[in-house]
């Protein structure tokens, strides 16, 4: 029998992901930082409660595991509602989101995660819908085809993307409120890895806490990641608390570096500086070099890296900041 097999196995299996408690909050008061946008949408929910309206659409976009899943659950969870899930490459044809759209009940959530990924012809089928809550549909095919429109309950849209830029100017426009999630501070990253750990039933000194907050990129998925293989290593080498020295230890031997970057931010830059000559260069090259998708580039990688001061973006392409070549030792030329 192997150790994962076996009930008293000290190996995490698949069964803890779902046993364990999960870190993710659920409640609008749970939710840390992002306050400019927690104010906005709870003003919103609000008076769409007073007016027993639904709430207007919503549209949440930032870099990946900023919160933006959590917050379309806490939406739902606060308006009282039931919460669909979906997401653009998932609906294929207009037949599946009229599906989805008809089968809501009133005031529902309807959250579309990657939104930028929805089919053109899909996105045809939301204008009507997200307006007037009504959908075109045809009937019959040929000659004989005729277009109904049929009514929808008033819904709420949330849409999430990691690429803003990347939706169309109409899609944009029907949502009433656009919210940018940012990153998160390291006060804020502080509390999500000591709430986090209370969860996961762990003792995290303040200490400890920040050096995981400090070296999390900004991101609270990354804060909760690096959270459990401290505690790994808490538990294995030290006496199962979260002090800044094992914290500390432990994010050494997974690469983090002091600054939050890992092997990939860092194989990033030193392209940029030893095969660019620090830029510009184009982000095409770069990702050519990398051997990475564009896209994960753009989406990942550089928000840090820029909002960090590390990388700027000019018009003749990517270049590397002064603080970049000192954070990793190099000479500028
Ligand atoms: N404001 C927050 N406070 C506490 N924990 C948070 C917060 N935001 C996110 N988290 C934690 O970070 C994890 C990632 O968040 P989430 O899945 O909502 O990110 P996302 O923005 O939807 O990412 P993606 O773009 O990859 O879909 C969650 O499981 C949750 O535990
Ligand atoms: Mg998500």
């Amino acid at each position: 029998m192997i150790e994962t097999d076996r009930i008293i196995g000290s190996q995490e299996t698949e069964d803890d992901i779902y046993i364990v408690p999960s870190v993710r909050p659920q409640q609008i008061n749970e939710y840390i930082g992002q306050t400019a946008v927690r104010e906005q949408l709870q003003l919103s929910m609000d008076a769409a409660k007073m007016r027993n309206e639904s709430l207007d659409h919503v549209l949440l976009y930032g870099p990946p595991g900023l919160g933006k899943t959590t917050l379309s659950n806490i939406v739902a969870q606060e308006m009282g509602v039931t919460l669909r899930q979906t997401s653009g490459p998932v609906i294929e044809k207009p037949g599946d989101l009229a599906a989805i759209l008809t089968r809501l009940e009133p005031h529902d959530v309807l959250f579309i995660d990657e939104i930028h990924r929805l089919s053109p012809i899909v996105e045809e089928v939301l204008y009507p819908a997200m307006e007037d809550f009504q959908i075109d549909i045809v009937i019959g095919d040929g000659p004989a085809a005729q277009s109904v429109k049929i009514d929808i309950p008033p819904f709420t849209l949330v849409g999430a993307t990691t690429r803003a830029g990347l939706l169309t100017s109409p899609l944009r426009d029907r949502f009433g409120l656009v919210q940018r999630l940012e990153f998160y501070s390291d006060d804020e990253l502080t509390q999500i890895v000591t709430r986090s750990a209370s969860i996961l039933g762990m003792h995290s000194e303040l200490t400890g806490s920040q050096e995981i907050a400090r070296r999390s990129r900004g991101t609270p998925r990354i804060a909760n990641r690096l959270l459990r293989r401290v505690r790994d290593y808490a538990q294995v080498k030290g006496d199962g608390i979260i002090t800044q020295p094992i914290a500390d230890l432990a994010l050494n031997l997974l690469e983090v570096d002091s600054l939050g970057l890992d092997k990939m931010d860092r194989r990033f830059l030193e392209t940029l500086i030893h095969k660019f000559e620090g830029g510009p260069v184009g982000i095409d090259s770069m990702a050519t070099a990398l051997g990475e998708e564009r896209g994960t580039i753009e989406d990942v990688i550089e928000p840090f890296l820029v909002q960090q001061g590390f990388l700027v973006r000019t018009s003749r392409g990517r270049m590397a900041t002064s603080h970049a070549y000192r954070h990793l030792n190099f000479e500028e030329s």
